[in-house]
C-alpha cells in the first residue's frame, strides 16, 4: 500500500506572517499516521527549516544553475530544505507554456537533486466533454513521467483543470475511473507503480475530503486553497487519517 499524502500548494500566497499556520497544523498532528507535504512559496522554504512536515517547491529549472534570471533550481530548493517540487501544475503549464518534455526534463532535474516530483496532470473541460480524458491522461504520463521515477521519487497528482479553485469536483466514478487508469499505466511502466502514490487535486475540502479518500487507488490530496489555513487544511488531514 503506498504511504497516504497530504500535499498543500499554497501558489503565490503566504508571506513570513502565513506560518503560524503550518505551526499551528504542526502542534495539532505532531503524531500524524499519514505524510504531510507543505509547498509555501520559494521565499519561505528556508523558514519552514526544521518544522515537523516535509517542504516542498512549486516549480524548478531543467538546469540545476546558471544564466537563467529569475528561476529557481531543484538543488536551490534542496539547499533551502524542500524534499519534494512540483512539476506540471496546470497553472505552469497554462501560464508558462510549459510542455510534457519541460516537464519530464524538471522531474529529472528533481530526481538529480534528490527531490521527489509531485508531476501534476490533468484534462481541461473541453477535453472532458470531448471524451478525450484517458487519451490526455496516457498522453501526459508517457511524456512527463521519466523512465527513471520510482515510488520513491514519484508522486502522480491528477487534477482536473476544470476543478481547480473551482468548487466544481469530478464525481467519484470519475476521479475513480482516472485514478485506476493512472494506476494501470504505472504497473505497466514500473517495477514499484503499486507503491506510487496517486494524489487526487482540485477544490479538496474539509467537507468533500473523506469522500474522495474513500475511493480506490487515491493515496490522498493536492490541495490548493483549503492548505492556506490550518483549520482547513488540518480538517483533510484528519480525513486521511481515518479513510
Ligand atoms: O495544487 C493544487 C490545486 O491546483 C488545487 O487547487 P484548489 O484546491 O484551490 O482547487
Amino acid at each position: 500500500m503506498p504511504r497516504k499524502l497530504a500535499a498543500g500548494n499554497w501558489k503565490m500566497n503566504g508571506l513570513r506572517s502565513s506560518l503560524v499556520e503550518i505551526q499551528k497544523l504542526a502542534e495539532r498532528h505532531s503524531d500524524t499516521s499519514v505524510d504531510v507535504l507543505i509547498c509555501p512559496p520559494a521565499t519561505l522554504i528556508e523558514a519552514c527549516r526544521g518544522l515537523l512536515f516535509d517542504i516542498g517547491g512549486q516549480d524548478c529549472h531543467t538546469a540545476q544553475s546558471g544564466a537563467h534570471t529569475g528561476d529557481i533550481s531543484a538543488e536551490m530548493l534542496s539547499d533551502a530544505g524542500a524534499t519534494y517540487v512540483l512539476t506540471g501544475h496546470s497553472e505552469r503549464r497554462t501560464d508558462h507554456g510549459e510542455t510534457n518534455a519541460t516537464v519530464a526534463a524538471k522531474s529529472q532535474a528533481a530526481y538529480d537533486a534528490g527531490l521527489t516530483a509531485v508531476i501534476c496532470i490533468g484534462e481541461t473541460l473541453a477535453e472532458r466533454e470531448d471524451g478525450t480524458t484517458l487519451d490526455v491522461i496516457d498522453q501526459q504520463l508517457a511524456q512527463s513521467v521519466p523512465d527513471t521515477a520510482t515510488a520513491d521519487n514519484t508522486v502522480i497528482a491528477y487534477e482536473p483543470v476544470w476543478a481547480i479553485g473551482t468548487g466544481k469536483v469530478p464525481s467519484s466514478d470519475q476521479i475513480a475511473e482516472v485514478h485506476s487508469h493512472i494506476r494501470a499505466r504505472m504497473l505497466d511502466r514500473f517495477a514499484d507503480g503499486a507503491d506510487m502514490r496517486l494524489l487526487y487535486g482540485g477544490s479538496v475540502k474539509g467537507s468533500n475530503a473523506a469522500e474522495i479518500f474513500s475511493i480506490a487507488n487515491v493515496d490522498g490530496a493536492l490541495v490548493g486553497g483549503a492548505s492556506l489555513k490550518a483549520d482547513d487544511f488540518s480538517a483533510i488531514i484528519n480525513a486521511l487519517e481515518e479513510s
